[in-house]
């Protein structure tokens, strides 16, 4: 979270800054109110300034830096400045010269309404840049509960109601299971932190989804072990596509964090044709034996 809110260091110093520039000047500006609090309104305007600090957190925390962050960011605080002022309304009696400071309250909501509308719309399309950017990967997925939280990838259990579907869809397609293992993914690990282990899984899934030829499922199926379906319509050669991929984990240069020597690191692999889902279970048994076979021979 903390390197999420040093990557906008101006934003949070701003989302700092006017909350307590809005409650110094009502402090300067006012004198405490003398005719009773009002604390239905408190409770009303409190949630609402409230709801709008949580939504400025949360969107310094998820959202990368960039155009559309900064007007979220500062649309969001110009409303919550007003509404700053409103809450403190509730707690201060404002003399007649200082009265500018609760005309004040609605100018900065509403040029932060426009904003924040603006905003959304382009968050809009840039929501839809990235959806025509899924549906170029192995398949379009709605529900964040059925993809892998760190790779991005389709869970594993998901992976198999999307592998009986293409048996069910596809009975006629050849169908290779293959398993990819990372080698010394726990040393690169404890070398580079279990963060850039993270950076490193979820950029190795961005560049297997791509080079993956169309109609493949690809899931992590534990660890640094993912498993793909081939599918494909003629019966060619799988063994020239996994040896590709094989070569592009291989060449899959990565930077880690204040480093600037790129790590590749190699995979191991086993595949096996397959022709019912029924020999789903036995034959991924029998990769992940080869897989472990290899480790033990090479060690
Ligand atoms: N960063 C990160 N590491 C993970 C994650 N899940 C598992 N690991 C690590 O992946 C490593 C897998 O260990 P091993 O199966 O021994 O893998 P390895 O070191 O590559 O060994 P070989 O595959 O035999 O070469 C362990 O160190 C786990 O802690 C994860 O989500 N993120």
């Amino acid at each position: 979270m903390v390197s999420h809110l040093r990557r906008h260091q101006g934003l949070f110093l701003l989302s700092l800054t006017l909350p307590i520039l809005a409650f110094a000047m009502c402090v300067l500006a006012g004198t405490p109110e003398s005719s009773g609090i009002e604390w239905l309104d408190v409770l009303g305007e409190g949630s609402v300034t409230l709801v709008l600090l949580l939504w400025i957190l949360a969107l310094l925390i998820s959202r990368p830096s960039g155009k559309l962050t900064q007007l979220l960011v500062i649309g969001l605080n110009l409303i919550l400045f007003s509404s700053l002022l409103d809450l403190m309304d509730e707690f201060m009696d404002y003399s007649a010269s200082s009265n500018w400071v609760s005309m004040m309250e609605s100018i900065p909501a509403s040029i932060g309404m426009v904003m924040t509308t603006f905003a959304v719309w382009q968050w809009h399309k840039e929501q839809l840049t990235l959806n025509a950017q899924w549906q170029t990967r192995e398949g379009f997925v709605r529900n964040t509960e059925d993809l892998d939280p760190v790779t991005q990838l389709y869970s594993g259990e998901h992976w198999m109601m999307r592998l009986e579907q293409a048996f069910a869809h596809k009975p006629r397609s050849y169908k290779t299971l293959v398993m990819l293992d990372i080698n010394d993914f726990s040393q690169f690990n404890s070398q580079y932190g279990h963060n850039e282990g993270n950076r490193y899984l979820r950029g190795l899934s961005s560049m297997l989804s791509l080079s993956l030829p169309s109609g493949a499922l690809v899931c992590r199926f534990a660890g640094d072990r993912f498993a793909i379906l081939l599918l494909q319509d003629e019966k060619v050669d799988s063994a020239n596509c996994i040896h590709q991929l094989s070569e592009s984990i291989h060449h899959f240069a990565f930077y880690p964090h204040q480093c600037n020597t790129a790590i590749c690191l190699s995979a191991r692999h086993a595949a096996m044709e397959i022709v019912s889902m029924a020999d789903i279970n036995a034959t991924i048994l029998k990769l992940n034996q080869s897989l472990d076979k290899q480790h033990a021979h090479a060690a």
